[in-house]
């Protein structure tokens, strides 16, 4: 397995992948450079200067995971990974401490104008009357988005005696209230706030948030910090504000457009830097030793799990499992994707909808991934290394197919059952049932049949006459072909005098094997099957 890393990430992160994969560092490539390169790697690692766009991820056609060694995934095409089944992990909560600390280090900067006061000194002025500040003590701060960095501030603010306000249509009431912020509007939070800090990610619809209105509704002379993404406050309407006194200072550490961290010489030009009231950082909010040891560390295990198959973990295009769950789930996922990979190969109508429903212990558990890997069976055969748990469900919905999930506590003989059930365009539903013995499978329906069988690499369904002698020339003419058979298992249907029979070999069964036995008078149909598991 190969690796790249495209920006700079700590000692101790390096030291791990190195132990587990092979690692190109690549900091100051260009990018037509990595688009030609990219190729011939299984993850990239990078943070969030490095565009991971739609090109380059189409461009890597060994891609199967793409490390963001920090939280904001914004320069990463999710969509893009997502269609290609490439998996997205990142470290969300290395660095949270430190950008709120950078945030809180902000505002007293711009409330004490601290850095214009400390380059006066150094240029031997000693006058202090041009830097009289305000208190963050008794005033209002104003904070959009209270998630993890914005919750911190809260935090910390409110040991400096502030009042906070914060606006967030995302989270619960109780967040607020665990947080002692007075939960407001956009508008009220603007007319209200002495400070305003924002912590959102940056998404089309909070791109911009604070705008030319939006400082039409500020209290004059507020002072803002944005501490998050570049744009999330439209830099020309600061500008402007700013020259005409409605904002008194602003403290940004990101940009809309920043220059690549790791080139020598580097030229930033901004045209906020012409004004004296604005102070600027280079995107330094995770620089500190700790975090970027968090990260590193943390990144290079969340590459390495991934690439390992690991599903859980810090996956940004994948729902939240946490380690314990995963353990919980995971036969229940081997289970899923066995029932779903028996479907297109013992029938050729195409699929328009699926139904997972979870019965017993396992419907109170978080099942999407579970589903997921239902429907990333029954593509595999259609899609080969094209689906992956990934992209499935997306995949699915290109093809038409509608998923449902159902969950039913009440359950009979086992503790957990899932049932599959796939309905054809032709409106015929075929329906599968399986359960878990520890981390053992078993597939306990099939089609209508009880069965109890474990799917295993190789199989052959033989719908039989149910008279004596079907199973003496199956074995014949397996035998013929030097295939052994490690299990059998008969499931006769007295309504209509036929029978199941469920096969196991040790290896493949060759077409022409299948074609012999469906030539032989007691044999209904025997389709063979592969690679259940
Ligand atoms: N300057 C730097 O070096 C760093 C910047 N960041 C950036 O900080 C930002 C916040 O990070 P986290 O707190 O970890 O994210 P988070 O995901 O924990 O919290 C974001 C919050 O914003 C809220 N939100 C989303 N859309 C909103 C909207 N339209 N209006 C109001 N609230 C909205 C969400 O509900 C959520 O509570 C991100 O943009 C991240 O990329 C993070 C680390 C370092
Ligand atoms: O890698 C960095 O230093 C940027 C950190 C950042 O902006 C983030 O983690 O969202």
């Amino acid at each position: 397995m190969k690796v790249i890393v495209t920006e700079r990430i700590s000692e101790n992160g390096m030291e791990y992948l190195k132990k587990h994969v092979d690692v190109d560092v690549k900091l100051d490539i260009p990018r037509e450079e990595l688009l030609k390169i990219i190729k011939d790697y299984d993850a990239i690692i990078v943070r969030s200067t490095t565009k991971v766009d739609r090109e380059l991820i189409q461009k890597g056609e060994r891609l199967k995971v793409i490390g963001r060694a920090g939280n904001g995934v914004d320069n990463i095409d999710l969509e893009a990974a997502t269609e290609k089944g490439v998996i997205v992990v990142n470290t969300p909560d290395g660095n949270i401490v430190a950008a709120a600390e950078l945030t809180v280090g902000l505002m007293l900067s711009i409330a004490r104008n601290i850095p214009q006061a400390h380059n006066g000194c150094q240029s031997g002025d000693f006058r202090r009357d041009k830097f009289k500040g305000i208190e963050l003590n008794g005033k209002t701060v104003g904070i959009i988005g209270l998630g993890r960095i914005g919750s911190l501030v809260a935090a910390r603010l409110a040991s400096f005696k502030m009042r906070v306000i914060a606006y967030d249509p995302y989270i619960p009431d109780s967040r607020f209230e665990k947080y002692g912020a007075e939960k407001v509007t956009l508008s009220e939070l603007l007319e209200q706030s002495d400070f305003i800090t924002i912590h959102t990610p940056k998404t089309e619809e909070t791109k911009g948030m604070i705008g030319e209105e939006e400082f039409k509704k500020v209290k004059r002379g507020v002072r803002l910090v944005n501490c998050a993404r570049g744009g999330l406050i439209d830099e020309k309407a600061l500008y402007n504000a700013i020259r005409e006194g409605i904002v008194a200072a602003a403290a940004i550490d990101v940009f809309e457009v920043e220059p690549l961290y790791n080139t020598e010489h580097q030229e930033f030009h901004n045209p906020l830097l012409e004004l004296p009231k604005v102070i600027v950082t280079p995107h330094l909010g995770a620089s500190t030793v700790e975090a970027q040891n968090n990260i590193g560390i943390s990144i290079a295990k969340e590459v390495i799990g991934a690439l390992k198959g690991k599903l859980y973990g810090n996956i940004v295009n994948l729902p939240e499992v946490k380690s314990e769950e995963f353990l919980e789930l995971k036969s229940y996922m081997k289970l899923s994707e066995a029932m779903g990979a028996l479907y297109y190969q013992i029938n050729e109508t195409p699929v328009k909808l699926v139904e997972v429903i979870y019965k017993g212990d396992i419907s109170k558990y978080n099942t999407e991934i579970v589903t997921l890997h239902a429907l990333k069976g029954l593509l595999k055969p259609a899609l080969k290394e094209g689906v992956s748990v990934v992209n499935a469900r997306l995949r699915a919905r290109e093809m038409g197919i509608e998923t449902v999930e159902g969950r039913v506590e009440e359950i009979d003989h086992y503790s957990s059952l899932i049932i599959l059930k796939i309905t054809g365009t032709n409106g015929k539903t075929v329906e599968f049932a399986g359960t878990t013995y520890g981390n053992e499978i078993r597939i306990v329906e099939y089609m209508g049949h009880k069965v109890n069988f474990e799917p295993t690499e190789y199989m052959m369904f033989v719908k039989n006459k149910d008279v004596p002698g079907v199973i003496g020339h199956i074995g014949n003419v397996l035998g013929d072909f030097g295939i052994n058979i490690s299990a059998m298992q008969v499931s006769p249907n007295k309504s209509d005098g036929t029978a199941l029979m469920v096969v196991n070999t040790d290896k493949e069964i060759p077409v022409e094997a299948v074609e012999s036995l469906n030539k032989l008078n007691s044999i209904i149909k025997a389709k063979a099957v592969k690679g259940l598991i």
